[in-house]
């Protein structure tokens, strides 16, 4: 069995808690180390403190000591901070999982140019859940074309800072994709005062935010008669982190290139109606 080296970044963070719990109970891999921010009150402490199992590795700020011996880093932590961290991994050599969310423009086009150097897998969802979720609103776009209104709702925790959730924001670009719309045009996020009637050409995106909601999405297909929902809702952070490892097992044999969860779990590759047909819903074709 191929032992795989993982250091987390943003390691006293929700995600980061969880990564070290199911690094620690998965039996290929090993904590090799743990980042978290400058002047950070963990830095010093014991990754695993939080869940009240020791992990042997105490939290660094600095990337040379923290990635020391690693040939993975699982970043869910902000923008800034994964670029940084990328950048360093790219000049090492260090595989990287990026599960980080909010990235504009230029941020991505680094991470693009990053996976030159390093192997990279890039998602805002690494569910297994959420990726199939994604499919199968590919196929019901492509069958929901003419006479329904698209509308995407996602609730998140009270702690979240961007908006709409990364999440959303694929489920748009999936179904902008099948409809062949460019979802940067046909967009509309949120509304207020005398909006007009609906534009039957956008994607409506709302967001929610409250409590301790792990994240919620449903897609609306609202039709004259009928309204079909698909919908998601995460009640553990566990599914992300056990998601992040099959990631980081699917690049054990990469060395360089951008992927997604889609092809970590061999889902670009499935034919459209096989997809269907598996799942019960051959009456759709
Ligand atoms: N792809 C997926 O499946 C999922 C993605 N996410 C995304 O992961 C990210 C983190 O989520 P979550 O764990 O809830 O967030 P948290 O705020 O709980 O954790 C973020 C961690 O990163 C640290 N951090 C923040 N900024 C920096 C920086 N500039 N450099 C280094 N470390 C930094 C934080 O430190 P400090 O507390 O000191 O600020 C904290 O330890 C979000 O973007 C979220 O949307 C979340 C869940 C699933
Ligand atoms: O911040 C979160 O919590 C989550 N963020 C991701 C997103 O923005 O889609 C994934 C998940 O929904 C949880």
């Amino acid at each position: 069995m191929t032992q795989l080296n993982i250091a987390v970044a943003g390691a006293s963070g929700r995600m980061g808690r969880m990564l070290v719990e199911a690094i620690a109970a998965a039996p290929d891999a090993t904590l090799s180390g743990a980042l978290d921010r400058e002047g950070a009150p963990c830095i010093g402490t014991d990754a695993g403190a939080f869940s009240g199992q020791l992990a042997g590795v105490a939290i660094q700020s600095d990337l040379a000591k923290g990635l020391a011996g690693a040939d993975f880093l699982i970043d869910f932590t902000r923008p800034e901070g994964t670029l940084q961290h990328l950048a360093y991994c790219a000049e090492h050599g260090i595989k990287v999982i990026i599960g980080t969310t909010g990235f504009d423009e230029a941020g991505k086009a680094a991470i693009r140019a990053a996976a030159a150097k390093t192997a990279i897998v890039f998602a805002p969802n690494m569910s297994i859940g959420v990726n199939v979720t994604l499919k199968l609103l590919e196929m019901a776009a492509k069958n929901f074309s003419e006479g329904y209104d698209i509308e995407i709702i996602e609730a998140h925790h009270r702690h979240k800072v961007d908006a709409p959730s990364g999440t959303a924001l694929k489920m748009g670009e999936v179904i902008a994709d099948a409809l062949g719309r460019d979802l940067q045009a046909c967009a509309v996020y949120g509304r207020e005062g005398v909006t007009g009637e609906r534009d039957p050409s956008t994607i409506g995106f709302a967001t929610v935010r409250g409590g301790d909601i792990v994240g919620d999405h449903t897609v609306l297909f609202a039709g004259t008669g009928e309204r079909i929902e698909i919908s998601h809702k995460s009640s553990s952070r566990v599914s992300y982190a056990q998601g992040s490892l099959r990631a980081a097992r699917f690049l054990a044999d990469k060395q360089a290139g951008l992927f997604d969860m889609q092809d970590v779990l061999g889902l670009k590759a499935a034919p459209e109606m096989t997809a269907a047909q598996d799942l019960g819903l051959s009456a759709l074709g």
